[in-house]
């Protein structure tokens, strides 16, 4: 399996994403740790060009978005350098973050969050926008928005309520307060939690690489239908997830698929 490495700078002298390739697996991870990685306008770009790599690159069955430095998966946007905005810039650069959370949302492999500390703001935003979160004991998640006078603004009023409920999503952000990892277990807004960061990035390769013995093109319809069905009218939700199903019967990994089952062997996708 190809392994490679690169670094997004955004125009920074030192990469401020960092992107890895080994066993299949894509790490993307944002490395400003003084800041705790604090997501600015070179973060986002950064983050951007290193998920459009992981991609479009056929070694890679997965991708795992990160951060460095252990305080933080991301603190949330750039509080100082988004102190100056005009509402117009404001406005804007959510955009870079909407964009962000769209290439997640579309690029067909599985991408799990590994939070390894605070996920807060944007950063709680862009764990949400990948496929799942996993999180380490130590970390804490929330949208602080409110006690900046703002409001979420890279999707968190859309995709937090389709994970913890739309009473905790209101909870959450009229109060503004953290929660630690176990709470945001309970409430559903990780899958897991695991008590290290070793232990963390283990046990997301272990579930990428189950993911990737399965139907690669079954994976990336369900995700499709999953992400453009969620928060429609039933009608419209099972009318997209009828297209997926009748696309999956079209592709060749469905023969393979029914094939192995029937002569009781491991399929090859
Ligand atoms: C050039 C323009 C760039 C703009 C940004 C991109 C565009 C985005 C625009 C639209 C975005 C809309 C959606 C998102 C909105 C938000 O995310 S608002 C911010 C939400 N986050 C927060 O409010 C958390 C702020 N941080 C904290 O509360 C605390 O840091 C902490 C997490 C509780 C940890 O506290 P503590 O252990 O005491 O450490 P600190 O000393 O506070 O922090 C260490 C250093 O890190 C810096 N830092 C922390 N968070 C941020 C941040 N969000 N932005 C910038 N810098 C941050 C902190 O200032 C410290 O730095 P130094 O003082 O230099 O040591």
């Amino acid at each position: 399996m190809a392994e490679s490495e690169s670094g997004a700078t955004g125009g920074a002298d030192a990469p401020v994403v960092g992107l890895h390739v080994d066993g299949g697996v894509a790490i993307v991870e944002i490395d400003r740790p003084t800041s705790l990685n604090a997501l600015s306008v070179e973060v986002l770009a950064g983050l951007i060009d290193a998920v459009r790599a992981a991609a479009t690159d056929d070694a890679v069955r997965g991708v795992i978005v990160s951060g460095a430095g252990g305080r933080a998966f991301a603190a949330g946007a750039d509080i100082r350098g988004m102190q100056s905005f005009s509402p117009a810039e404001a406005r804007r650069s959510a955009g870079l973050g909407h964009e962000l959370g769209a290439l997640l949302e579309s690029i067909p492999q599985p991408v799990i969050a590994a939070v390894d500390g605070v996920a807060l703001g944007g950063g709680c935003e862009l764990a949400l926008a990948c496929d799942f979160v996993y999180a380490s004991a130590q970390s804490r998640f929330g949208q602080p928005e409110v006690k900046l006078g703002l409001i979420p603004g890279f999707g968190g009023t859309v995709r937090l309520p389709r994970a913890v409920g739309i009473a905790r999503a209101k909870e959450l952000i009229y109060s503004g307060r953290m929660v630690a990892a176990d709470e945001a277990l309970a409430i559903g807004l990780v899958n897991r939690v695991l008590p290290d960061r070793d232990a963390l990035f283990a046990a997301a390769r272990e579930t990428l690489a189950e993911i990737s013995a399965n139907s690669g093109n079954a994976v990336a319809l369900a995700k499709g239908v999953l992400v453009e069905a969620s928060g429609r009218r039933t009608e419209h939700a099972v009318a997209i997830e009828i297209d997926g199903f009748e696309q999956a019967f079209g592709h060749p990994e469905h023969d393979e698929g029914f094939a192995a089952f029937l002569e009781k062997r491991a399929p090859r996708f």
